[in-house]
């Protein structure tokens, strides 16, 4: 016994030393590890106070769930250091946000799928009842989720004419939930939401301002960030308390519905995306995206 013992021994120990030689080995003769770059970037501006909050999830910042954490997590850093507002942009040229990652609601395990929309919850809910004013600088096409960021900011500022934003949901075959229905329909009232919802409209930038779903367009991403800078610097002398309590009273019914409806929330949404015809919807739309 003694001797199978002492032979395993050494066995385990050449197996020890072998894989640690080859370790050595592999790290020599690996590249180093690649910058962990952040999907969400923050900068304050030091005279200002202003922060600019930048989704850098290229090519299309698709909202994922480290996405959504990480964007939750500024927010609250935000909140925490009573910052004086904040813009939220893109990193794209092209693109503000492609709304909610399709992939994550796609073939997905329940516990993740789970998730997903829990961080999309609680991350919405953290920047529609932000204490710092808020203003999407969209500096490019905003579908979907990215028309729900966008329209959770206190104000839009949008880059023009040829990007596009809207509700979209219904081209894809799913529901816009009822948060975003109050969203869309607190910005451009009840009948512009029906018509815009039910056809899944999306609207090019002057269309958007025609109907009061962007507040102003503008040629470019400078325009817009210093617009977006303009509008936040009126707050200055209005008493932060005051002005949180008046946001929070009139994004009332958005703020209830989401404290009241979490869970069935979720559950609605868990049953609706994993029925079989809305995957297979979501299959072929992802093919036609790949396509172009
Ligand atoms: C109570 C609950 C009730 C009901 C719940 C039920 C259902 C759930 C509701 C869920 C709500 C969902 C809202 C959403 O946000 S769904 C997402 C909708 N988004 C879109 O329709 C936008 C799709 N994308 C585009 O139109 C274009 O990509 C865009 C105009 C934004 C940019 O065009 P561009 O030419 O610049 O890029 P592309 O070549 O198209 O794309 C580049 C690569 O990115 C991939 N892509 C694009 N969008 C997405 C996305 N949203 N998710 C995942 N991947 C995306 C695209 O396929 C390309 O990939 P590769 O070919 O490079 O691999």
């Amino acid at each position: 016994m003694a001797v199978v013992y002492r032979s395993w021994k050494a066995l385990t120990q050449n197996a020890i030393l072998t894989r640690s030689v080859s370790n050595s080995l592999r790290l020599y003769s690996q590249k180093p590890p690649a910058p962990v770059v952040p999907l969400v970037n923050v900068e304050v501006d030091d005279k200002s106070g202003v922060a600019v909050v930048t989704l850098n999830r290229p090519p299309v910042n698709s909202l994922n769930t480290p996405l959504l954490t990480e964007l939750g997590a500024a927010i609250k850093n935000l909140e925490d250091n009573k910052s004086r507002g904040m813009i939220l942009t893109s990193s794209s040229d092209t693109v503000f946000s492609a709304g909610l990652d399709i992939l994550e609601m796609y073939n997905t395990p329940k516990d993740q799928l789970s998730a997903f929309w829990t961080t999309l919850q609680s991350t919405w809910l953290s920047l529609y009842r932000s204490s710092f004013p808020t203003v999407a600088a969209i500096n490019g096409h905003s579908p979907a989720g990215g028309c729900l960021l966008a329209l959770s900011c206190e104000y839009r500022v949008m880059v023009g004419p040829k990007f596009s934003i809207g509700l979209n949901e219904t081209q894809l075959g799913i529901v816009a939930p009822p948060w975003f229905v109050i969203c869309m329909r607190d910005v451009i009232g009840h009948r512009q939401t029906e018509l815009a919802l039910t056809t899944g409209r999306l609207f090019s930038a002057p269309e958007a301002l025609k109907i009061g779903l962007i507040d102003s367009m503008v040629s470019n991403k400078a325009e817009a960030m210093a617009e977006a800078q303009k509008f936040i610097t009126q707050f200055a002398k209005i008493p932060p308390l005051a002005r949180k309590l008046t946001k929070e009273s009139v994004r009332g019914e958005g703020i209830r519905y989401m404290e009241d409806n979490m869970i069935d929330d979720l559950q609605i949404f868990m049953d609706l995306v994993t029925q079989p015809k809305i995957q297979k919807g979501l299959e072929m739309y992802l093919a036609t995206l790949k396509k172009k």
